[in-house]
């Protein structure tokens, strides 16, 4: 089995279900693997403090993350990365970065329809958006880049988590990360 630690790289607008997917991923991978999660949300207090929602900024957060997460993944970690990185550009740079360091890095595209999302609202923060009392907020005055050709596909408005944990499971089993019967 590849022992060779890898990159999971969610992608997917405030609410798609980034953290959700993350924590079940880590439960199902933890017996089997060393797990470490690297949540934007989560990181914005320590890593990238400081930064804010500007391109550039948010440009800035996908390195640092990507940096953190190759070094990791180099040691056999197995990294799950739940960030907005709305720009197809940042999310190239850190797949190069991983393919430098020979680790694999598998882009996951966390899907959700709009509306489908302002309905949700887990934070309050369309509410806000949609007033004019929160700018530059992914979505709706801020752009999202969805990513052309993910790894895998997950659409958290149609599909249950558990789903969207099993496909993501297989991707790490192609690519002989998990053992066959595990998890
Ligand atoms: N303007 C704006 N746009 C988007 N999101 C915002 C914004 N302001 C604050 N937040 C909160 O910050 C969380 C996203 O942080 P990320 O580090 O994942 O963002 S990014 O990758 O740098 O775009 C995001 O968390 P999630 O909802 O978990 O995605 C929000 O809670
Ligand atoms: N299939 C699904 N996958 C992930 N989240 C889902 C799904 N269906 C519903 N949800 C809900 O959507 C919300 C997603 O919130 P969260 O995981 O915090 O998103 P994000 O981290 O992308 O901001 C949660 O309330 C979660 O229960």
């Amino acid at each position: 089995m590849n022992r060779r630690g890898f990159i999971l790289w969610l992608t997917g607008m405030s609410g798609a279900g980034k953290s959700t997917l993350s924590r079940a991923l880590r439960e199902r991978l933890a017996p089997e693997r060393a797990v470490e999660v690297l949540d934007g949300d989560e990181v914005r207090t320590w890593l990238t403090r400081g930064l804010g929602f500007s391109r550039e900024d948010r440009e800035e957060n996908a390195r640092r993350i990507g940096h953190v997460a190759r070094l990791l993944a180099r040691h056999g970690v197995g990294v799950i990365v739940a960030a907005i990185s709305p720009y197809q550009g940042s999310r190239a740079e850190v797949r190069a970065l991983a393919a430098e360091a020979q680790v694999d890095f598998v882009e996951v595209y966390i899907e959700a329809p709009l509306d489908a999302l302002i309905s949700r609202d887990v934070k309050g923060l369309y509410k806000k958006a949609l007033a004019g009392e929160l700018p530059h907020f992914t979505g709706v005055s801020d752009p999202y880049e969805a990513p052309e050709s993910p790894d895998v596909t997950v659409r958290s408005a149609t599909e249950p988590v558990e789903a969207g944990v099993e496909r993501v499971l297989d991707a790490l089993r192609a690519r002989g990360h998990l053992s066959p019967r595990a998890a």
